[in-house]
């Protein structure tokens, strides 16, 4: 086992302790209650089945006879969440079919960050992850269920889902995806498209046209963004069937790993086997983050896994991933990290070669416990159907296609997709996999803007044609709610390929699609906090240095002492469309170190 990943490990478990202790203990609590059926009065028990068919209330009534929760976040405007459409009738059918019911416990919104991308709803998207939690919480809160199953595939869904989850964590748990759409026209070409559009080269319509045959059809989008970062991190984390996420969405192959989804939980419960918090401790987080460093996932997950590890009482922190980073060489190259994506991926052999190649280089925890039984080994396989039954075939070891994934013996980068930043800004984020080697050192003036909508007028205006870095200050949880700042690659990355240097410094975050221009994202303290970049100045010289890990305002300290507080904090006071009701979220959202999240340690840190 790879020295540094044990060093991070043993780390977070010191310096979880107390918090675990406390989600441990509350656990085994709900554990020892048994099964909460049999505990309740027969009131209940009818509300509970009053809408069921006669023969599953028959079923029902046997107090022996599991009860899956179904925790769902369809919506049909969601392409990755429509599929979910019919899934609580397959499960359902597969339940009882095995002697068993299923119910749809609740429903929990899903956003899509495409649709708000650049757009006021886009402030209301990380705050959706805590809420879907709650939600999760509230379906479940019934109590009448034995296991439960989670249908979710977009950036905060599932992450929001396994909080919820969490918070149940005595209940066995499978996650169930809903597999990527084919691929369309691709994405790089897409993103040329677009870079001709912000150069009037194109018009709308014709963009429009281009756009539509990216995202054509039900099913995921087939670039490696957060929401398939999701779906790596759940197998990583055990907690969905091996080797399936990316399968095709509408297949008879996804139909029939929904079904073995749900005899899967089913067999956990009746044998009394693995319930979620059994399988999920400090090393699954880790196995999470080295699947991420080494699929160069989407940078968004240095703020989702550390909210999602707090739920578990697991306190994760970004020394905790660079460190990992250092040690995990770069595996994969799907969009925007290379031009293949998702479905080239899966063809290549998918997430069953990455596990092999890591469990064979000692940088995973192999002794985990998975929804399948014990060790990582279980996911170097691949589902197919052999005369319409589903068989997971072994050996799924070596790379069919090495430009999209490779071996460690010859990866793409001998470090992983992301790294930390520290300096005289504050702590910040980059995501490098995607970034070219003349990308990693730019030394340039600071431009300094208070709103997205302020760089691309100043694009307009023709301001841009040089070298500098664009700070994009006041978008960090408290001020806004963190929007994702993606609608600025296209300007950014047409002055990149003329030629110039930019980089862009912000306290807000970027999509999992982004990558191409360096950018240090995630900067805490937020300027609405009082951090330093809010006093950063037009002309200002920054230095961005990726292979050092430093992000430097070259300014003296006198002279920053002096700015402190002078700059005035722009706040977003518009509040419409639903953005007033989260004013409590916004006041008491934690930073993105701490997962930006409104939920609390257990106990203080150590
Ligand atoms: O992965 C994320 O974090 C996302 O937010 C996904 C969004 O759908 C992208 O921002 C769309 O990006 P494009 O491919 O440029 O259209």
């Amino acid at each position: 086992m790879n020295k540094t990943i044990l060093e991070v490990t043993n780390n977070i478990i010191k310096r979880s302790k107390k918090n675990r202790k406390v989600y441990l203990e509350m656990i085994e609590k709900s554990k020892l209650e048994g099964m909460s059926r049999k505990r309740m009065g027969c009131s209940n028990l009818a509300h509970t089945i009053a809408p069921m068919s006669d023969s599953e209330k028959e079923l029902l009534m046997d107090m022996e006879i599991p009860n899956i929760g179904i925790v769902t976040a369809y919506n049909d405007m969601l392409s990755a969440h429509e599929p979910y459409k019919n899934y609580p009738d397959i499960i359902k059918e597969e339940l009882v079919k095995n002697k068993a019911t299923g119910q749809v416990a609740g429903g929990v919104p899903s956003m899509c960050d495409g649709i708000t991308q650049g757009k006021e709803g886009m402030e209301l998207s990380l705050f959706s992850r805590d809420n879907i939690a709650m939600g999760t919480a509230i379906g479940l809160s019934h109590n009448v269920f034995d296991g439960a199953v989670y249908l979710g595939v977009c950036d905060k869904i599932v992450p929001g889902l396994l909080m919820g989850a969490l918070s149940f964590g005595h209940l066995p748990a499978v996650f169930i995806p809903s597999g990527p759409m084919p691929s369309g026209i691709s994405n790089s070409d897409k993103a040329k498209k677009r870079e001709e559009f912000a150069l009037g080269k194109i018009d709308k319509g014709e963009l429009l046209k281009v756009e539509a045959q990216s995202y054509h059809s039900c099913g995921t989008c087939t670039f490696f963004g957060t929401a398939n970062s999701n779906q790596m991190l759940l197998e990583m984390m055990g907690l969905q069937l091996p080797n399936g996420s990316f399968v095709n969405t509408n297949t008879p192959l996804r139909k029939e790993l929904t079904k073995e989804a749900t005899r899967q939980v089913l067999s956990l419960v009746r044998k009394d086997g693995f319930a979620l918090a059994d399988i999920i401790d400090e090393r699954s987080f880790v196995n999470a983050i080295v699947g991420l460093m080494a699929t160069g996932g989407s940078s968004n997950h240095t703020i989702h896994l550390i909210a999602m590890a707090k739920i578990a009482g697991i306190t994760l922190n970004w020394d905790d991933f660079d460190a990992i980073s250092k040690v995990t060489p770069l595996l994969c190259q799907m969009y925007p990290n290379g031009s293949l994506d998702v479905n080239h991926f899966r063809d290549a052999g998918g997430m069953g070669v990455v596990i092999s190649q890591l469990i064979k280089a000692g940088l995973v925890h192999n002794d985990v416990k998975t929804i399948v039984g014990v060790g990582l080994d279980d996911f170097c396989v691949e589902p197919k159907l052999e005369d319409e039954k589903l068989i997971f075939t072994k050996d799924c070891n070596v790379s069919r296609n090495t430009e999209v994934v490779s071996s460690i013996e010859s990866p793409y980068s001998v470090e992983g997709g992301l790294k930390l930043l520290t300096g005289n800004i504050g702590r910040s984020v980059i995501k490098t996999s995607a970034l070219k080697e003349e990308q990693l050192y730019i030394k340039a003036p600071a431009m300094v803007f208070d709103t997205q909508e302020g760089l691309k007028e100043s694009f307009a205006r023709g301001e841009l044609n040089k070298d500098f870095v664009a700070v994009v200050k006041c978008q960090g949880p408290k001020a806004n709610g963190m929007p994702e700042l993606h609608g600025l690659l296209p300007i950014m990355g047409l002055i990149q390929n003329q030629g110039f240097k930019v980089a862009i410094v912000t306290d807000g975050r970027m999509s999992g699609a982004s990558g191409k221009v360096p950018s240090a994202i995630h900067l805490t303290n937020e300027a609405i906090e009082g951090g330093m970049i809010n006093n950063i100045r037009n002309d200002d010289i920054i230095c961005l240095d990726v292979k050092n890990g430093k992000l430097t305002l070259e300014e003296s300290s006198e002279e920053l002492i002096k700015r402190v507080n002078k700059n005035k904090i722009i706040k977003n006071n518009d509040l419409t469309y639903g953005r007033f009701l989260f004013n409590a979220v916004r006041e008491n959202i934690s930073n993105a170190e701490d997962g930006a999240t409104i939920f609390k340690d257990y106990e203080e840190k150590e």
